[in-house]
């Protein structure tokens, strides 16, 4: 494989491979040590590490190799579903694609030139047209800046000669020192669909969120596009940006349901927590010719 498709404007690097099964990956690195490695697997980013190579993004011990299947951890697109909100496969059947870099992307709407990124095409196969009939081209180009931060940008084109509708989020397990010390700042009064009581409506209270027990909840129509998680043990806050993304899902297994996921260890939620930037409660509707964009933009502040 070699390098088209990919652009590098200042002097990072762009480098295409294969990991042991064969798929392709792109690693996209810059001088200050960080780097961002994106599988074509899934259109899946497996990894984002900042100074110093610390990670950002939590992978299961247990991650299971399969190319038909999401690996549990990095950043995974949810589209044309999210959960089971469907009649599709869970999350949809983006995650489980091969996708393909692509070399003639239409140009984007904004971004400054001094970036290191890659774009990635899905397009339906006639199996996907046969369980979701809508013709739609999704880009996605994953953006590693000079200074670290990681932004996505996911686009969705109808090809169609109709209408359709579709749910998207950015499913992102970030890595943790202890999920019982982490505060998210950014959800506060907000409202809420719970998954733990069938979607039911709450009202987020009081202060930041914190962690005690199982939590899988759809924050929708944040009208702060930021969100942080702040990791006092580790001293970094992540900060979440976002774009086109009016809900946020909160997820942490915790101990008891842990146990029943096979490709996470038993005690690994201590280190994980999911916060998605996504598009759930109304789902986007395009009209022929119409495009969506979906932005969520990484970046990390050293906190005391
Ligand atoms: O195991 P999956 O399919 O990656 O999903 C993990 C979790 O993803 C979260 O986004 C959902 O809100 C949870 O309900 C779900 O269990």
């Amino acid at each position: 494989m070699n390098n088209s498709g990919a652009g590098s404007d200042y002097v990072g690097a762009v480098e295409v491979t294969k990991d042991k099964n064969g798929i392709g990956q792109v690693v996209l690195r810059n001088h200050r040590g960080a780097s961002a490695r994106v599988s074509l697997q899934g259109g899946q980013v497996l990894s984002w590490k900042w100074e110093r190579g610390q990670e950002l993004l939590f992978t299961s011990s247990k991650a299971i190799i399969n190319p038909l299947k999401p690996l549990r951890g990095g950043i995974a697109i949810c589209f044309p579903q999210f959960r089971s909100r469907g009649s599709l496969e869970h999350h949809g059947f983006a995650r489980n694609k091969m996708w393909v870099i692509d070399q003639d992307p239409p140009p984007f709407p904004s971004g400054s030139s001094e970036k290191t990124y890659i774009d990635l095409l899905l397009k339906p196969s006639e199996d996907d047209l046969k369980i979701w009939p809508h013709s739609f081209e999704l880009r996605l180009r994953v953006t590693l800046a000079e200074d670290g931060y990681l932004t996505m940008i996911s686009r969705v084109r109808n090809v169609n000669s109709k209408p359709f509708s579709f749910s998207f989020a950015y499913h992102t397990y970030f890595s943790l020192s202890d999920i019982s010390e982490v505060r998210v700042e950014g959800l506060e009064t907000l409202d809420y669909l719970d998954n733990l009581y069938n979607q039911e409506r709450f009202t987020e209270q009081g202060d930041a969120l914190t962690f005690e027990s199982e939590v899988d909840r759809v924050y929708v129509d944040c009208c702060s596009n930021v969100v942080a998680v702040l990791d006092h043990e580790k001293k970094r806050t992540i900060v979440i940006r976002k774009e086109g993304l009016p809900d946020v899902v909160v997820w942490n297994p915790w101990e008891k349901k842990s146990k029943t996921i096979v490709d996470l260890g038993d005690e690994e939620y201590k280190q994980m927590l999911c916060v998605d930037g996504a598009a759930i409660e109304k789902p986007i509707t395009l009209k022929p010719g119409e495009e969506w964009t979906g932005l969520l933009d990484l970046s990390v502040v050293p906190s005391t």
